[in-house]
């Protein structure tokens, strides 16, 4: 099996990049490469797993491993943390210079000492872990725990994270058939969900239940613990450990010279070619994934704007009330798979911040009905009361969900108008055929004729004469194109750099998408008319006030119907012969 990230998805830890609105990239993807020693090429068919503990797992006992991380602190600071109740839960511990030293638990920090965190301490710790590795991280022999260490800027150590890493068996229990389907896997999740914890146990049930031979290729250690003898947690795989890890990232990583060249030019990111990766799993918490079966289809929805279909699998609510009334267990001792620790508090707050800070994740239920999820058609009304239109829709008894009204032109699938106000504005016809959306007028704004038109709309949406907006005819390389100028404009200029970016010109329905996704940055930007109803961005940083900006606010188009109104000079003059419009049977 080979667990690698996708060109399209791999970023260095503090990237962002959005791509849905509301959401945040998280912040950080992980990687880890397992392969086979006699077809590296080749993915490794992982098979079912039975939950079954292997008969020899631990290296020691949890509580001696776990005080070989404790021995890092001082004495006194050693003490305060053996005798909280929640020992057995820790995570991490961290130490900062001139700053106190904090335990993090399942259920919050915990203050260790009063007294901040000195030279000495830093220095008491660091000698008795391995080296530190060029990404910063080092180890306890024969331990899984990790230390990660942050440098000033003369690279001397100021601050230390001390993370318990514990061999947990069914933490991977919820891959069972996926593990079995062979495909290569992509594990994402933010940091501290349990990442390395699953393939762990995925390279431990493969090796022993399964009787593969496994070779981990161990970025830092992380999977089968610092020294040169794995720990049991891995079983009988064997462990190849990476003297320099820049090197084995290279040939996966998208470097920021290369992310840097590609913004200048204005050229694209897209997916080139098949993933690596068939599946990708979007870790939630401990006890909840979501499945991407198809990565391909995941990332193309997501580069166009759309929703992934996904599937949530959650630990079974039984399962975790068994596990809380036994209590949780700390490390590989476990009996049997349910034993996995949880925490609610913890589980619920992941869910939340995931929520808010990646782009994959989506609100939850949206995600559970994404793969039924069926878009309304939306209509643009001119010269009609909304109420009129919803008392329609009442009479005609249809879902309320399946006909949304909207004010935007780049959402609306048709226009639904009065025929009168309809042939005063000749912009309004040109900028709905510009935009190939079909108009449908009605002699009277009575609710009789509106009811009728909205049948008429509908029954032709049925017919197929309707589509879902123009946008979708636009080749998803094109939509993928520019969005990705978008994302690298903002990521490498706007932001950093402060300064503001015209992007390519591209149609109305494009410049739309690009639209959401600065907006998605909590940015601002103007769509500024071309020729030829083509258009384009402007990307402006946040708090950009020039004279510049506050013209273009009042006159430029921003994709509300009355800026546009005023504003398209494109499109005046060429006016629709509204007698060529379908007019509604009265
Ligand atoms: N199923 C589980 N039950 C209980 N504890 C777990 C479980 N999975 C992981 N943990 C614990 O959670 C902590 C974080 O796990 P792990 O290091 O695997 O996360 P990660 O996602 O790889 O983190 P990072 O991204 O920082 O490398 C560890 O202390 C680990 O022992």
């Amino acid at each position: 099996m080979l667990l690698r990230l996708p060109f399209h998805l791999l970023h260095s830890h503090d990237h962002r990049r959005p791509l849905l609105p509301n959401t945040i990239a998280p912040k950080r993807f992980n990687s880890h490469i397992f392969s086979h020693p006699q077809s590296l090429p080749r993915t490794v068919p992982i098979l079912r797993a039975s939950l079954s503990p292997p008969s020899s797992f631990s290296e020691d006992e949890p509580d001696v491993e776990l005080g070989r991380l404790l021995a890092l602190l001082p004495e006194e600071m050693r003490r305060r943390v053996s005798e909280h109740p929640e020992l057995r839960l820790l995570i991490e511990v961290v130490m900062d210079l001139g700053r106190k030293p904090l335990a993090r638990f399942p259920s919050g920090d915990f203050v260790i000492s009063e007294y901040p965190i000195t030279v000495q301490d830093i220095e008491h710790a660091t000698a008795q872990v391995g080296d530190f590795a060029v990404d910063n991280r080092a180890g306890i022999s024969r331990t899984l725990h990790r230390i990660s260490a942050i440098r000033n800027r003369k690279s001397a150590i100021i601050g230390l994270t001390c993370r318990v890493g514990r061999a947990i068996s069914g933490s991977a229990t919820l891959l069972q058939d996926l593990v079995q389907d062979g495909a290569s896997l992509l594990l994402i999740g933010p940091p501290g969900v349990g990442k390395t914890t699953i393939i762990r146990e995925i390279a431990r049930m493969l090796a022993n239940d399964y009787k593969k031979r496994v070779m981990i290729v161990d970025t830092s250690n992380e999977i089968g613990g610092d020294g040169d003898i794995p720990h049991a947690g891995i079983g009988s795989a064997r462990r190849m450990q990476v003297p320099n890890s820049d090197i084995q990232h290279k040939s996966v990583t998208l470097g920021d010279e290369e992310a840097s060249r590609r913004g200048v030019q204005k050229t694209v990111l897209e997916r080139k070619g098949p993933s690596t990766f068939s599946c990708a799993v979007e870790i939630i918490s401990k006890t909840q994934l979501r499945i991407h079966r198809s990565l391909e289809a995941t990332v193309d929805a997501i580069l166009s704007g759309r929703f992934p279909n996904v599937e949530v699998r959650k630990m079974k609510s039984q399962e975790q009330e068994e596990i809380l009334q036994k209590g949780p267990v700390f490390d590989s001792t476990l009996e049997n798979a349910s034993e996995i620790m949880l925490d609610d508090a913890l589980e619920r707050a992941d869910v939340q911040t995931r929520q808010k800070e990646s782009p994959l994740m989506l609100p939850i239920n949206m995600v559970e009905d994404s793969s039924e999820h069926k878009l309304p058609l939306r209509l643009f009304c001119y010269g009609i009361l909304e109420a009129t239109v919803i008392q329609a829709i009442k009479q005609l008894k249809m879902n309320v969900a399946a006909l949304q009204l909207t004010d935007n032109i780049s959402e609306a699938n048709a226009l639904l108008s009065l025929q009168s106000k309809l042939k005063k504005n000749s912009r309004i016809q040109a900028a709905f055929k510009s935009h190939d959306i079909p108009i449908y007028v009605t002699k009277t704004s009575s609710l009789e004729h509106v009811t009728k038109a909205i049948r008429a709309l509908l029954s032709d949406y049925e017919d197929g004469l309707i589509v879902f907006g123009s946008i979708d005819k636009i080749k998803d390389s094109e939509k993928a194109d520019a969005l990705e100028e978008a994302r690298m404009a903002i990521e490498h200029v706007v932001i950093p750099k402060g300064e503001p970016v015209d992007l390519l010109p591209r149609s109305y329905q494009v410049v739309s998408l690009q639209l959401d996704l600065v907006r998605s940055y909590q940015l601002e930007a103007r769509r500024i008319s071309g020729e030829s109803d083509v258009y384009h961005l402007r990307i402006l940083p946040s708090h950009y006030e020039t004279d510049e900006k506050k013209t273009s606010e009042s006159s430029e188009f921003d994709g509300e119907f009355d800026d546009f109104a005023s504003s398209n000079g494109s499109t005046n003059g060429s006016v629709n012969n509204l007698d060529r419009l379908p007019l509604l049977p009265e």
